[in-house]
């Protein structure tokens, strides 16, 4: 048996894992086609590499068809219910940095709180008489932080892209979605929320909970662990 790492396949997130693994001496490579999804590690026995989209990661994670993988803290919250019940979250891996906020029109100079959204948001049901439209593909996160912080008239519209591009195109008011230099922000003139910070992410290593791991997948993960000072 060889223990599952998932991995993301593409893009900074990619990159800057092999870069993490490198400086503990664990050497990833992708197949030499750009295009191919396979790889190899060097360095340590007994684990097999999985290129998998960052977004998928928790799913596998979740169903244990991988024992470990490298995602960002987000998409574990917000693609597994209770996540907490089946991931472990052993490391930070110090880069994926990107927050999730409430965002809305600049030009909404009444609005800056997540109260002042409460009231613009039962406003705008009896102006349009239809609820204010908050766009994001963070269903879950934004569902229970508006919940928690007593926000209850609006309804969300699912955006699994340019979600910052809904409120100029007018199919939502508002959106939640990922930021990391704030320019997308700006260049939609869109504002955060000055306590619209709905959860604070970066890439972490996490440990499945419900994988099969066999004595010899615990002995590998107890080298592996030590390598990686985890
Ligand atoms: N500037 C950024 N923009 C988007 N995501 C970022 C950024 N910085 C870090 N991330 C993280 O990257 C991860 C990407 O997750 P996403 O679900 O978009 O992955 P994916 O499904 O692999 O993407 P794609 O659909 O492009 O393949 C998230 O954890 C997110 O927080
Ligand atoms: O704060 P910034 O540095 O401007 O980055 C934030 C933007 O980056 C991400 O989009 P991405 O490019 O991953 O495309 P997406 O719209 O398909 O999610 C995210 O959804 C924001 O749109």
């Amino acid at each position: 048996m060889t223990l599952k790492l998932g991995v993301p396949s593409k893009g900074r997130l990619m990159d800057k894992t092999f870069d993490w693994f490198a400086a503990r001496g664990i050497t990833m490579r992708k197949a030499e086609s750009e295009r191919e999804y396979s790889a190899t590690v060097e360095g340590i026995d007994g684990i097999e590499m999985v290129l998998l989209s960052a977004g998928e990661i928790p799913r596998e994670l979740g169903q244990g068809r991988i024992h470990l993988g490298v995602t960002g803290s987000d998409v574990v919250r917000e693609r597994l219910a209770n996540w907490d019940l089946q991931v472990n979250e052993l490391s930070d891996l110090g880069f994926g940095g990107a927050d999730l906020v409430i965002a809305v029109p600049q030009g909404w100079v009444d609005v800056d709180t997540l109260d002042d959204l409460d009231a613009a948001a039962a406003q705008f049901r009896r102006t349009h008489g239809h609820r204010l439209r908050i766009a994001t593909k963070y269903h879950r996160l934004t569902r229970e932080f508006l919940r928690d912080h007593g926000v209850a008239d609006y309804a969300l519209v699912d955006s699994q892209g340019a979600t910052e591009g809904t409120v100029k195109n007018e199919t939502a008011e508002a959106i939640s979605d990922i930021t990391s230099t704030g320019e997308t922000l700006r260049a939609n003139g869109l504002k955060i929320l000055s306590d619209g910070l709905i959860h604070s992410s970066q890439a972490r290593l996490f440990k499945s909970r419900n994988a099969e791991w066999s004595d010899e997948d615990r002995a590998t993960y107890k080298a592996f662990c030590n390598r990686l000072d985890v």
